[in-house]
């Protein structure tokens, strides 16, 4: 029988989750319930056959595995409440929540239950993500599972509990990262000529040819920049400028800082 899904928190990510686990086939939509307070903006999910309620505790109920989307204050409070219905010998818990630890669900729910958190990014609405995720008191069928349901929704990596700030940083964060790279050139390919939309389009898909580039070939990415530099060209020049005003160090930093900022705050 096909294992119930059930996803407290129906957001940018969880929605994005519930559509792709059905877009990819994964399981069919009756298999699937999700939960937030406002339940219209889900009505995109239930025409497709999900369940759709602001009952978390039915659709706790209902599901085997029960993936937490809440923002982070909210987590306790909602485990407090759902913890009379939950059974750790039936649920299986994945938490995406950023900077909450197992340890943190495991002081409102005890010792017994299996835990996995799973750290996706926005691109999980397009079946790309990277998802690092870590895994608690799991055996090999419950690790399958939820290796399985984010592979559908991208890559995946298994990473140990004290790298998930890190992940949150690199994986999540990166998207960010990534967007004002992108920016930053179509402001730099309008300056030199083209239109915002040509910009973009020239912007957005080099990057991603060139990620391709690394994820197939798996190559440094100094390997690749070496193919692009001709001696005394322009490509050498341009990146030689761009080190002078600090863009690596200043992509280190940012990274360092966003870690930091999860650190102290969280
Ligand atoms: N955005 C990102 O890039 C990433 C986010 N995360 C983490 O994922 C989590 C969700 O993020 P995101 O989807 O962006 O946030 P959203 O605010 O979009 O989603 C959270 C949802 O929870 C719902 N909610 C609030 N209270 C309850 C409740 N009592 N029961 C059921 N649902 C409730 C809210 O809807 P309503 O108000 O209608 O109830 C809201 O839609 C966060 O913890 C975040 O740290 C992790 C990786 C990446
Ligand atoms: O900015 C944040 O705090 C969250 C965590 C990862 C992405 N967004």
């Amino acid at each position: 029988m096909s294992k119930k899904i059930a996803i407290i928190g129906g957001g940018n990510l969880g929605s994005a989750i519930a559509e792709g686990l059905i877009n990819s086939g994964f399981t069919k939509p009756e298999n699937i319930v999700i939960t937030k307070r406002n339940i219209v903006t889900l009505q995109p999910l239930e025409e497709k056959g999900v369940m759709v309620t602001n009952d978390n505790k039915k659709a706790v109920e209902f599901a085997d595995y029960v993936i937490l989307a809440v923002k982070p204050f909210q987590i306790k409070e909602i485990l407090e409440y759902l913890k009379p219905s939950l059974d750790p010998k039936k649920h299986v818990l994945v938490s995406v929540i950023t900077g909450i630890w197992v340890k943190d669900i495991k002081e409102i729910l005890g010792e017994e239950f299996t835990l996995f958190r799973a750290m996706p990014n926005t691109a999980i609405a397009i079946q790309q993500s990277i998802t690092c995720i870590c895994k608690h008191n799991a055996n090999e069928e419950q690790i399958k599972f939820v290796g399985d349901l984010f592979n559908q929704l991208g890559k995946t990596v298994f990473i140990e509990e004290k790298l998930m700030d890190a992940a949150t940083v690199l994986g999540a964060c990166g998207t960010a990262y990534a967007m004002r790279y992108i920016r930053a050139n179509i402001q730099g390919g309008i300056e030199i000529g083209f239109d915002a939309a040509t910009a973009s389009l020239i912007a957005a898909q080099t990057v991603k040819g060139a990620a391709e580039l690394l994820l197939t070939k798996h190559t440094h990415p100094e390997q690749e920049i070496d193919k692009v530099t001709t001696p005394k060209g322009c490509t050498i020049a341009g990146l030689n400028e761009m080190e002078h005003q600090g863009f690596s160090s200043s992509l280190i930093k940012g990274v360092v800082t966003s870690y930091k900022k999860i650190v102290t705050d969280m």
